[in-house]
C-alpha cells in the first residue's frame, strides 16, 4: 500500500496538567490514513474527537506521540513548517460553515488560493469547478447568508478543498443539518473526496453515515479502536 497521507502514533494529550480536575483526553492513540481511504472516527459527546481533529490538523500539539503528514514528523516543528503544511496539504471542515460573510460563495474559494500563489484565472476556473461537482454552481454569486445552510455547508467543503490538500479532516460535517439535507449534503461530500482521491477522517455521531465509509474507528478511553470495515 501507499504511504499513509497521515500518521498518529501514541498521541497523548491532556488538559489541565498537574491540578486536581487534570482531564487526560487521549491516551495513546493511533491511525493510519491512507490515499484514498475514508475513515469515520465515532465516540461520545466529549470523548476527544475535536481535540484528535485539531492535533491532526496542526492545529494544536500533542503532549506526545507522532503527528506525520506526507511522511513529515509536523508534532512539534516549528510554527511555521506546521502553518505551511496545514496550508498545503490538509483541508479542515466543520460542523458551522465559517464562510467569510462579506464575500460570494466563489470568493470564498477564490481567496484562499490566491494566498497560496495560484493565479487569479485558475482560482476562478477551480472555484467554478468545485461548486458545480456538489451541485451549486448557480449560486456561485451570493453571498453566505442568502444561501440555505445545506448550501453553505457544500460552499465550505469547496474551501476546505481549493489548494487540493492530500487530507481532509470533518469535524461533525453535517451535524447541523436536519437528517434529509445531512443526507443530501454527505453524498456531495463524499463524491468530492472519491473524486479526488482524498484521504479523509471524518468524525461524526450518525452511524448511518459512518458505515458508508471505508472504515470506523471508536474512540474509546483515549485510544482508537477498528469498529470494523464496512461494506
Ligand atoms: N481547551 C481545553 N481546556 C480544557 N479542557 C478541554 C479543552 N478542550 C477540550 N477539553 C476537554 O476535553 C474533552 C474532549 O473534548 P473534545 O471537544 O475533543 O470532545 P468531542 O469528542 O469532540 O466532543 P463533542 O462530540 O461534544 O464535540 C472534554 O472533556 C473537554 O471538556
Amino acid at each position: 500500500m501507499s504511504e499513509a497521507v497521515l500518521r498518529l502514533d501514541g498521541i497523548e494529550k491532556g488538559y489541565n496538567h498537574g491540578k486536581p480536575n487534570e482531564i487526560r483526553v487521549l491516551r495513546g492513540a493511533s491511525v493510519l490514513v491512507h490515499p484514498g481511504e475514508v475513515v469515520a472516527l465515532v465516540a461520545p459527546s466529549g470523548a476527544g474527537k475535536s481535540t484528535l481533529l485539531h492535533i491532526a490538523g496542526l492545529l494544536d500539539t500533542p503532549d506526545a506521540g507522532v503527528v506525520e503528514i506526507g511522511g513529515v514528523d509536523l508534532g512539534r516543528a516549528p510554527d511555521r513548517a506546521r502553518t505551511t503544511a496545514r496550508r498545503a496539504q490538509i483541508g479542515f471542515i466543520y460542523q458551522f460553515h465559517h464562510l467569510l460573510p462579506e464575500f460570494t460563495a466563489a470568493e470564498n474559494i477564490i481567496l484562499p488560493q490566491l494566498a497560496h500563489g495560484i493565479s487569479r484565472g485558475a482560482a476562478e476556473a477551480h472555484a467554478q469547478e468545485l461548486l458545480e461537482s456538489v451541485g451549486v454552481g448557480p449560486r456561485s454569486g451570493h453571498r453566505p447568508a442568502a444561501m440555505s445552510g445545506g448550501e453553505q455547508q457544500r460552499v465550505a467543503f469547496c474551501r476546505a478543498l481549493a489548494n487540493r490538500p492530500a487530507l481532509l479532516l470533518a469535524d461533525e460535517p453535517t451535524g447541523n443539518l436536519d437528517p434529509e439535507t445531512s443526507e443530501r449534503v454527505f453524498g456531495a461530500l463524499m463524491g468530492l473526496v472519491r473524486g479526488r482521491g482524498l484521504a479523509a477522517l471524518i468524525a461524526t455521531h450518525n452511524m448511518e453515515l459512518a458505515a458508508r465509509m471505508d472504515r470506523v474507528l471508536r474512540l474509546d478511553n483515549g485510544v482508537l479502536v477498528d469498529a470494523g470495515v464496512t461494506t
